[in-house]
């Protein structure tokens, strides 16, 4: 999937810079980031109320749309789709060894890498609140 969405991110910045007239992503440009964030908005709405209905392929039809609408947000505040699968791996890898907490913090497990032992240290908490720490 992030290769579907890395092509669509290279395409809207592409076109970024037509003619508003004919494309879509170069009107929410121009009309800029508060418009793309309603857009957004409305997305995610329409999501929740097709997946609420059941209606599957509706979900799935508006699930593209606010795909497509937040990669014109992410390109508008210059995030790029590699920014964002860098920051899921960062909690994969911690939420992974946050599961993994001994009862008792003396055996915490060891670092998976140097990249995960420059990050804070990881205190066994009860439950969800060891999620809500990272
Ligand atoms: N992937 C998409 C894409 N997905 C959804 N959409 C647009 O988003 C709309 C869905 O949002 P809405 O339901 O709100 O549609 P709408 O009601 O017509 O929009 P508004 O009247 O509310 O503004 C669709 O009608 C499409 O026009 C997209 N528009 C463009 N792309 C891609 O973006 C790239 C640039 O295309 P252009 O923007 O056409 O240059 C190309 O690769 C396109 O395939």
């Amino acid at each position: 999937m992030s290769d579907s969405l890395e092509r669509l991110y290279l395409a809207v910045l592409a076109a970024r810079d037509l003619d508003p007239a004919t494309s879509r992503t170069a009107r929410l440009f121009q009309r800029g980031p508060s418009k793309m964030a309603k857009k957004l908005a409305e997305e995610a709405i329409e999501v929740v109320i097709d997946a609420v209905n059941g209606d599957s392929e509706a979900v799935i039809r508006e699930s593209a749309d606010l795909l497509y609408n937040l990669t014109v947000l992410w390109a508008s505040a210059g995030v790029r789709p590699e920014d964002v699968w860098r920051e899921m791996t960062r909690r994969e890898d911690m939420l992974g060894i946050a599961e993994k907490l001994p009862k008792s913090p003396m055996k915490l497990p060891k670092v998976a890498s140097p990249r995960v032992a420059a990050r804070r240290p990881i205190v066994a908490l009860e439950g969800r609140a060891a999620r809500k720490r990272h």
